[in-house]
């Protein structure tokens, strides 16, 4: 059984983006990078936002940690967590939001250990500061921590450059979870490891989801392993979401020619051998579109303007399968 046939909790949203516009501002020109867009995680439930490389992904991460720096802007729209408002949150209401109710797993994330630091002083660090446990408290849920991992309480002592890159990479997810948030965010978690060490990650994100019951928000281009871990799942073209469903439709049916194609572009994980069809063959995507507002008509007509179907049938019409939910 896969983690997306896997019932969650409850439908209640933990988690709720509406309309978020994000732009990078410019002296002479401002790219739209996150355009209008919507989505909700519920409780218990692994929410995947998937997508090629700059379609804004992990500037919606960002934006719901509230770690957008200049030159970003919110441009637009609201962020709820637990009904609260995240984009109206104080520096106290803040510092007490990302690690305690959100903690993000950032890309490349293995190689932000402290190298000077032993990965016990960087796990007994959270609980101290954020928890205010004693030492010999916190030293004691470090080594509970690593365990929860699979990682020898012995590897406390040990500095990053110790272990594998697997390893430092667990070991930042349990750091991510020390505080039992109730949302995980993974930025494309496993993108640096090779792939029967990002196979052992991602069954080790699925178990201690299963554990604890903190809901996910999965970021990553790509394909297989969003359907393979995701309940349900966005696709994002250009700063846009273009289809929402249950992960499990969009591996059997996608429905817009952009998730087609994307689906076509990435072996299965498990399964017979079949051929990848890749965006070339599957939609005719001339590039990734230019964001900035300089360049004329981007996403007046996203599809329109950037696509053709494929077997010539002409343009696809404006619009008329952007954002399909279901
Ligand atoms: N600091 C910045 N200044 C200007 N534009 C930026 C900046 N950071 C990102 N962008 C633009 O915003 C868009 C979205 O970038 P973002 O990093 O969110 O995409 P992504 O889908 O997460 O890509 P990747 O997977 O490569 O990280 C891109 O077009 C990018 O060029």
């Amino acid at each position: 059984m896969t983690i997306s046939q896997v019932s969650f909790g409850s439908h209640e949203p933990v988690l709720e983006v509406k309309d978020l516009t994000v732009k990078y501002v410019g002296d002479t020109r401002s790219t739209t990078a996150v355009d209008r867009v919507s989505f909700s995680i519920g409780t218990g439930e692994i929410f995947g936002l998937a997508g090629e490389s700059g379609c804004g992904k992990s500037t919606i991460a960002n934006s719901i940690m509230r770690l957008l720096k200049d030159p970003a802007k919110i441009a637009g729209g609201s962020i709820r967590f637990g009904g609260k408002d995240v984009l109206g949150m104080g520096p106290e209401e803040l510092r007490r939001f990302r690690w305690q109710d959100v903690a993000m797993v950032f890309q490349s994330a293995m190689n932000s250990l402290n190298p000077v630091l032993t990965v016990g002083e960087q796990i007994t660090d959270i609980y101290t500061t954020h928890a205010g446990y004693s030492r010999k408290e916190s030293l004691r849920r470090a080594a509970e921590l690593l365990e929860l991992v699979r990682i020898d309480p012995v590897r406390l002592k040990s500095y990053p450059h110790q272990l594998s890159g697997g390893m430092r990479q667990r070991a930042v997810i349990a750091m991510a979870v020390a505080l039992k948030p109730s949302l995980l965010i993974l930025d494309e978690p496993t993108t640096a490891l090779d792939v029967v060490v990002q196979q052992e990650i991602m069954a080790q994100i699925k178990e201690l989801q299963h554990e604890l019951g903190f809901s996910v928000l999965f970021i990553t281009h790509d394909m297989s392993l969003m359907v393979e871990l995701s309940h349900r799942m966005a696709v994002m073209y250009g700063g846009r979401i273009v289809e929402t469903a249950k992960a499990a439709d969009i591996h059997t049916a996608p429905q817009h020619p952009y998730t087609q194609a994307l689906m076509g572009a990435f072996p299965p994980l498990t399964g017979p051998r079949v051929p990848l069809t890749g965006l070339a063959d599957g939609v005719k995507f001339r590039n990734i579109p230019d964001l900035a507002e300089a360049s004329p008509g981007h996403f007046v007509a996203p599809f329109g303007a950037t696509a053709v179907a494929a077997g010539g049938s002409g343009a696809l019409e404006a619009g008329t399968l952007e954002g399909a939910t279901r």
